[in-house]
């Protein structure tokens, strides 16, 4: 589960993943939130699914603006376990109205 994914399997998956790109070792994502509030609960509901998953993003909080790094840290890159993440971010983002861009 933890290997590193090769280029191309990055890059296949990150087709089904709108508004997250590549940035080195690090999957990226700016997601804004109706209001502030909003922003919070997401970035709880990630908190709820990283301790799920015992992988956890590095977040930048400006006002509703949430910034978004994952990375595997254990494995030096990019795993399997970045792109399920990504996922479930995306799917908190889109309970609370929030905007994905990039
Ligand atoms: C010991 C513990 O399982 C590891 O340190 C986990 C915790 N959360 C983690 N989160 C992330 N993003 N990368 C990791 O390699 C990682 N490792």
């Amino acid at each position: 589960m933890s290997r590193l994914l090769t280029d191309d399997e990055v890059s296949r998956q990150l087709a089904d993943l709108p508004g997250w790109s590549r940035e080195g070792d690090a999957l990226v994502a700016g997601i804004e939130a109706p209001d502030f509030p909003a922003a919070i609960r997401l970035v709880t509901a990630a908190a709820d699914e990283a301790e799920q998953m015992n992988h956890h993003p590095d977040i930048d909080i400006r006002w509703r603006t949430t910034r978004w790094r994952l990375t595997t840290h254990d494995a030096g890159g990019l795993t399997q376990l970045d792109i399920e993440l990504a996922h479930r971010i995306s799917t908190a983002a889109r309970a609370e109205g929030a905007v994905l861009d990039g």
